[in-house]
C-alpha cells in the first residue's frame, strides 16, 4: 500500500466552524491572510495511504472508468498548484469569463487519452450547428445554436424565420412597455404584471433569467405558474389581486399540451372570468405552430402569438421567444443575451482543448464522474441573483445525459446528477458533508468578481467589505474541499450582465452537448418523461372508474357504501387496489368522497361513497 505523505495548508482556523467569540472571528477574519502568508504559516502534515490503481485502460465501450484511472493523486504543493492554475486557466477577454480546472486532477495521459474523443465530438458538433438529425430518436436537427447566429441556419427561410421572431419580441415588448399597447381594463392604463404559465423547459429559463438579470423596478413584475398545484396557482392570483387586469399573461408550451401548462391556462381563465375580465386581449402564447395551444390562441383572438421551432428543445429554448420575450418585457437587453451566447459559442468552436471553454467543462465532468456519472455536479454560485442556475442546469443536464440506452442501443444508464443552491449560504447547509462525508460530488463554484455597482462599495470594517467575506468564504471552501481531496471547477465572471448570463447559458448548452458525444448519447430527447405523463395518463382514467362506480353506488336507496375490494372488483381493476385507495384518500381528503367506516389508517376498514350523497341516505 503506498503511502503519501502530503504537505497540506488549512483555511483559517476561523473558517474552521471553531466555536470563537465574534470579536475573536472579527480580528481574524480582518487578517484574513493572503495564500502565500496562509502556505507559509498553517502548514499541515497529513500522511494520506492511497491505492495506486492500475494503469489507465478503457474497457470494451471504450469508457475510462475510476477502477482503470491512473490517478496519482491531487497535486497539493501550492507552487505546483499555482503552475497548474495558470497552465489551464482559460480567458475570454471580450466576455470577462474565466475558467479554472485546476482544481479537478485530471492526468496527462488522460487528457492524452481524451483528444481523440474530443475531435470527434469537435466535428460531430460541427454537423449538428450545420443542420444535421442531431437528435435521431425524433429526427429532429439540433438548432438552439442558430437562434443567436441566424447565419449559421442551414436554410434560409429558417434564418429569416429567426430574425422575423426576434423583431416581433422586440417590438412587442415595445409597445407594451410603451403602453401603445394597454389592457382592456385596467385602471393602470398599462400593464405593470407577467403571469408566465409554463413549466419545465417552459418556465425555468425564464425563471432563472428573471432572477438574475430583473431590475429593481422592471416595467413589469414577473411571477410563475409552473405546476397544476391549485394552491400554488390561487397564491399567485391572490398576490397579483386587483392587478389582474394589467396582468400580460404569457403560456408558454412547446407541445402545446403539457396538462400542468393546460390547468394553469383554464385555472387562470376561471380567474379573469369571475373578475369579469376579457382573458384573450391579455393573453400571449408561445408555442409550435397549429399545435392545441396555438389554434387555441389564434380561435379565440389572443393578443399575440410567438413561434417555438421544432429544432429547439425545451431546456435549450431561453434564447428563443420562450426566454427573450418575458426578459424583454422586464426591461432586460435581450440583445446583450444573444451577444454573450454568441461569443461564447464562438469560443466553444475551438477544437483546441484549453481554447474551448465548453471543452475544458466537458473534459472535467468526464474525469470526475469517470464518464458514467459517478459524482454529482454541485453548483455553487456565490452570488444571490445566480440563485436559480442549479435548477436551471438540473433540466439542462439532467434531461439531456440521463439517458438509459446510449447511440448505439446499449443500455448505459447515463447522467450526472445536479444540485446546489448559492454560496456562501449552502456553506451553512450541507457543506459539512461536501467537505468530510462521502465524496460523490465535485463542485463547480460560480465566481462573480463585482460586488456592487461602482462607487456603492462600503467597508463595514476598516479596508474589509461585504463582498470581501463573500469572497473569502468561496476561496476558503474551494481550498478546504480541495485540501480533502474534494476536485471543484470554478467559472469566473466579472458581473452578472445579460451578455454574461446569455455566455453562461451557452457555455453548458455546448458543454452538455459535448459531453453527450463524449459518451454516445442522445442529449435531445426526453424518453423517460414520456413514459412518468402516460402513468400520469392512467392514475387519472383510473379515478374516472373508481368516480363512476362510487357514483353508481352512491345513488342507491338506501346509498351503497362500498369496500375498497368491491370498488376495485366494480372497475374491475382488483390489481389496481393500492391505486384505488390512494385515490378514494385523495379524494376523501378534499371532501369529494365520505368515508362511511373505517379510517384511511387502516385501509381494509374502509366503507366509502361519494361526497354528493348525505350519510342520512346511508340508512335510510
Ligand atoms: O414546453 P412544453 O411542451 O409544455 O414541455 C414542457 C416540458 O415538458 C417535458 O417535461 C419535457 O421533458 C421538457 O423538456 C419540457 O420543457
Amino acid at each position: 500500500m503506498a503511502s503519501i505523505s502530503l504537505k497540506l495548508y488549512s483555511s483559517s482556523p476561523t473558517l474552521k466552524f471553531q466555536h470563537h467569540s465574534p470579536t475573536f472571528l472579527r480580528k481574524q477574519l480582518i487578517s484574513f491572510p493572503t495564500r502565500p502568508k496562509l502556505a507559509a504559516e498553517r502548514n499541515l502534515t497529513l500522511s494520506v495511504a492511497r491505492e495506486v490503481p492500475a494503469e489507465l485502460s478503457t474497457v470494451n465501450d471504450g469508457a475510462i472508468t475510476n477502477e482503470n484511472k491512473k490517478n496519482p493523486g491531487l497535486e497539493k504543493d501550492p507552487i505546483a498548484l499555482w503552475q497548474r492554475y495558470v497552465e489551464w486557466l482559460y480567458q475570454n477577454k471580450e466576455l470577462g469569463l474565466y475558467i479554472d480546472v485546476s482544481r479537478v486532477g485530471f492526468s496527462d495521459e488522460f487528457v492524452e487519452q481524451m483528444e481523440k474523443r474530443f475531435e470527434k465530438a469537435f466535428r460531430a458538433m460541427e454537423e449538428l450547428e450545420k443542420g444535421a438529425i442531431a437528435n435521431p430518436d425524433e429526427g429532429r436537427m439540433v438548432g438552439h445554436y442558430w437562434l443567436r447566429d441566424p447565419n449559421r441556419a442551414p436554410k434560409p427561410f429558417l434564418k429569416t424565420q429567426i430574425q422575423n421572431t426576434l423583431e416581433d419580441i422586440c417590438n412587442f415588448a415595445n409597445d407594451i412597455i410603451t403602453a401603445k399597447v394597454k389592457p382592456p381594463s385596467s385602471p393602470e392604463e398599462r400593464f405593470t404584471q407577467i403571469l408566465c404559465v409554463g413549466i419545465g423547459g417552459s418556465a425555468l429559463g425564464p425563471q432563472f433569467v428573471a432572477e438574475a438579470l430583473a431590475p429593481d423596478n422592471p416595467p413589469l413584475k414577473i411571477r410563475f405558474v409552473d405546476n397544476t398545484d391549485p394552491a400554488g396557482i390561487d397564491h399567485q392570483i391572490a398576490q397579483l389581486g386587483p392587478e389582474l387586469a394589467s396582468t400580460l399573461v404569457i403560456v408558454t408550451s412547446k407541445s402545446g399540451g403539457t396538462p400542468e401548462t393546460r390547468n394553469g391556462l383554464l385555472e387562470v381563465q376561471k380567474a379573469f372570468r369571475e373578475a369579469g375580465l376579457d382573458f384573450p386581449k391579455q393573453g400571449v402564447a408561445i408555442t409550435q405552430e397549429n399545435s392545441l395551444l396555438d389554434n387555441t390562441a389564434r380561435i379565440e383572438g389572443w393578443l399575440a402569438r410567438f413561434p417555438m421551432f421544432d429544432w429547439v428543445g425545451g431546456r435549450t429554448s431561453e434564447m428563443s421567444a420562450v426566454g427573450l420575450l418575458p426578459a424583454a418585457l422586464q426591461g432586460i437587453d435581450i440583445r446583450e443575451m444573444l451577444t454573450g451566447a454568441a461569443l461564447m459559442d464562438e469560443a466553444n468552436r475551438s477544437t483546441v482543448l484549453k481554447s474551448n471553454p465548453a471543452a475544458l467543462l466537458a473534459l472535467s465532468w468526464y474525469w470526475a464522474t469517470d464518464g458514467v456519472g459517478s459524482k454529482d455536479m454541485v453548483i455553487l454560485p456565490y452570488k444571490d441573483s445566480l440563485l436559480l442556475f442549479s435548477r436551471y442546469l438540473q433540466q439542462l443536464v439532467m434531461e439531456s445525459l440521463g439517458k438509459e440506452f446510449d447511440l448505439d442501443g446499449n443500455r448505459v444508464n447515463q447522467g450526472i446528477s445536479v444540485y446546489g443552491n448559492k454560496g456562501s449560504t449552502d456553506q451553512h447547509a450541507y457543506i459539512q458533508q461536501l467537505r468530510e462525508g462521502v465524496h460523490n460530488f465535485f463542485a463547480t463554484f460560480v465566481e462573480v468578481l463585482r460586488d456592487r455597482p461602482p462607487g456603492h462599495d462600503w467597508e463595514l470594517e476598516p479596508g474589509v467589505t461585504c463582498g470581501d467575506y463573500l469572497f473569502g468564504m468561496l476561496q476558503g471552501t474551494r481550498s478546504a474541499l480541495y485540501a480533502n481531496n474534494r476536485e471543484s471547477i470554478t467559472v469566473t465572471v466579472e458581473e452578472v450582465t445579460p451578455r454574461s448570463v446569455g455566455a453562461l447559458i451557452a457555455l453548458y448548452e455546448r458543454a452538455v452537448g459535448l459531453y453527450a458525444f463524449l459518451v454516445n448519447i442522445n442529449a435531445y430527447h426526453q424518453p423517460g418523461v414520456e413514459a412518468g405523463k402516460k402513468a400520469a395518463g392512467e392514475v387519472l382514467a383510473l379515478q374516472k372508474r373508481v368516480l363512476a362506480v362510487l357514483n353508481e353506488a352512491s345513488c342507491k336507496q338506501p346509498v351503497e357504501p362500498l369496500t375498497l375490494e368491491e370498488v376495485a372488483e366494480r372497475c374491475h381493476a382488483s390489481e389496481d387496489i393500492e391505486m384505488i385507495y390512494k385515490i378514494i384518500a385523495h379524494m376523501a381528503a378534499n371532501d369529494r368522497a365520505i368515508i362511511a367506516e373505517g379510517s384511511c389508517g387502516s385501509p381494509r376498514s374502509i366503507k366509502v361513497f361519494l361526497g354528493e350523497c348525505n350519510v342520512d341516505d346511508l340508512y335510510a
